[in-house]
């Protein structure tokens, strides 16, 4: 720990105890907007793997791929990554007396034993057979490395076997000792409900950890291996570990970042958490003075208070207390509910709230008083429902039928709930995925504009998500020919996206170029008129 302040401080860091949150990272200088605070790799981490669906173990991109021959569960894209993993296991298993690996080369000739290498690095998933081959979900896989990685650490192989790359060395921000530090989700559950009832599903919970604990020994096969100590790591992964997102926020896979996961949580935070590659990187979205503390959000906040509240309840076992969540029950609150959850007023022209009557027969717009009964609400979102319900039994691929379905769910959304509702932003996310994918550019532009003004009321300030919709926008207009339109929302999307993303990632580049080039064909096509 004394190692860790003493990087932070320099980093204009310090980590503090607080008896509500345990601990906390607070400045000890101020931050400006788009600062980078804090940045990390991942201790370890896995690419979201499924059937349909893998990526590369290095750098989780998702084309030019090939399946590890031996292992048949790992999968690469390239020299680069397999040699970076393969020097890694190499670490791993020359750590085993039963691998008869010569230590003593250094990372020119490295490359030559790749190969080997790599069959050796697979040697412990390529023991199983092929059904439990299939059970090594990415959860259990991050388990797996995370006690290979603690095993490389301990014997400090990686100075052994090559003392001059320095590749991974144990470093104040990166050691086991803060993966121990960690807070763990069934600590959680004993302070929460100590002399209570501990309820069913926190004990299924327990039980699954037990059970992925025991899955995790059977694949290791370690004789000084403690199951209890995995089924508490288990429980430390669901309440740290981060889902590491492309540049776009589509997620990739999970990693685990030790000194980032000692930042707490906040509905309004002045942090970000983005990812460059694996690199977690945290930075200041608004000024933040010395002597603050750094907080990031974990959940998605665009829900009332109630759904957040729930969110960070079930997962994160904590009932927040930040400045939007202190307002619960307050007018304010209740009308933010009624208007990103709520129903939308019988007048279609009135963008006023309802709240429920005190009859419970119905619901009375605030602002113009017409009167909306229960039995309406019931019957629009029962066929709401009835339409999800056939989304979730197709089967993927057929665009068309799903994008009918999208739209008829978006009219009943559009009938039944508030105009700034979140659902009805999130049907229309869906349906701009869909329309872009099937190139229908105009249908796609015009959903999107429709989402703008809720985006901008349900993530305000520098918010990733609302400068990517501004990019996608912009996209979609300067495809369409638009361009003084496409200059306007890239711009939007440059003024918020430089703030979270920073400006020197190949995502922003590229986005500062095609605001580039449509202003260069904004001062062209006058010129054509001339
Ligand atoms: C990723 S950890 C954050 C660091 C943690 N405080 C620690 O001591 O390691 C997440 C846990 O921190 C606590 N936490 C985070 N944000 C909080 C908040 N706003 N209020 C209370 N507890 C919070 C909860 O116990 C949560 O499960």
């Amino acid at each position: 720990m004394e190692q860790l302040q003493k990087a932070l401080q320099d980093r204009g860091l310090i980590v503090t105890d607080s008896p509500e949150k345990g601990r906390c990272l607070f400045t000890t200088r101020d931050f400006c907007p788009g600062e980078v605070i804090l940045s990390q790799e991942p201790y370890v981490c896995v690419p979201n793997n499924s059937y349909s669906e893998s990526k590369c173990d290095g750098c989780f991109a998702s084309s030019n791929l090939k399946k590890c021959s031996a292992c048949q569960v790992v999968w690469y894209c390239g020299s680069d990554c397999q040699v970076r993993e393969r020097f890694q296991l190499l670490c791993v298993l020359a750590s085993f007396k039963s691998f008869n690996i010569s230590l003593n080369f250094s990372c020119n000739n490295f490359q030559k034993l790749e190969w080997k290498l790599h069959r050796l690095e697979c040697q412990v998933l390529s023991k199983l057979d092929k059904d439990r081959r299939k059970s090594v979900k990415p959860s259990i896989r991050l388990m797996i490395k995370l006690y290979l990685r603690r095993k490389l650490q301990s014997e400090k192989l990686y100075l052994l076997v090559c003392f001059d790359c320095q590749v991974i060395p144990t470093t104040a921000m990166d050691n086991y000792d803060l993966v121990e530090a960690l807070v763990a989700r069934s600590m959680l559950f004993l302070n929460n409900f100590l002399g209570k009832d501990m309820s069913d599903i926190d004990e299924k919970q327990l039980v699954l950890y037990a059970q992925m604990a025991n899955l995790v020994n059977l694949i290791l096969q370690w004789q000084e291996i403690n199951i209890k100590e995995i089924a508490e790591n288990f429980s430390k992964l669901a309440c740290n570990a981060h889902t590491i997102c492309d540049s776009e926020l589509r997620p990739l896979g999970t990693g685990l970042y030790p000194v980032i996961s000692i930042i707490n949580h906040s509905c309004l935070p002045n942090a970000v958490l983005v990812f460059e590659g694996r690199l977690g990187v945290v930075r200041a979205v608004q000024h933040i003075p010395k002597g603050a503390e750094v907080l990031i959000s974990y959940i998605e906040t665009a829900g009332s208070t109630m759904t957040r509240q729930k969110a960070l309840k079930e997962q994160y076992l904590f009932t927040c207390t930040c400045p939007r969540c202190i307002k619960l029950g307050q007018f304010e609150d209740i009308k933010e509910s009624s208007i990103l959850e709520g129903y939308r007023c019988k007048d279609d022209r009135c963008s006023g709230f309802l709240l429920r009557d005190s009859d419970d027969k119905g619901f009375t717009c605030q602002q113009c008083g017409l009167f909306k009964s229960k039995e309406e609400i019931k019957s629009k979102a029962s066929e709401i429902k009835a339409l999800s319900n056939i989304l979730t039994s197709m089967s993927s691929g057929n665009n068309q039928k799903v994008l009918s379905i999208y739209k008829k769910i978006e009219k009943l959304q559009r009938n039944l709930c508030h105009p700034f509702s979140v659902s009805l932003m999130q049907t229309r996310d869906k349906l701009i995925k869909i329309l872009m994918e099937v190139e229908d550019w105009r249908e796609a532009l015009a959903y999107c504009r429709l989402t703008i003004p809720v985006y901008q009321r349900v993530y305000p300030g520098f918010h990733p998500l609302l400068g990517l919709q501004h990019y996608t926008c912009g996209k979609l207009e300067w495809l369409l020919g638009e361009t003084e339109n496409a200059i306007k929302s890239l711009t939007k999307a440059v003024d918020i996206l430089r703030i979270t993303h920073g400006t020197n990632s190949l995502f922003m580049k590229e986005l500062l170029m095609k605001l580039e080039e449509a202003r260069a064909e904004a001062s062209y096509k006058p010129s054509l008129e001339d």
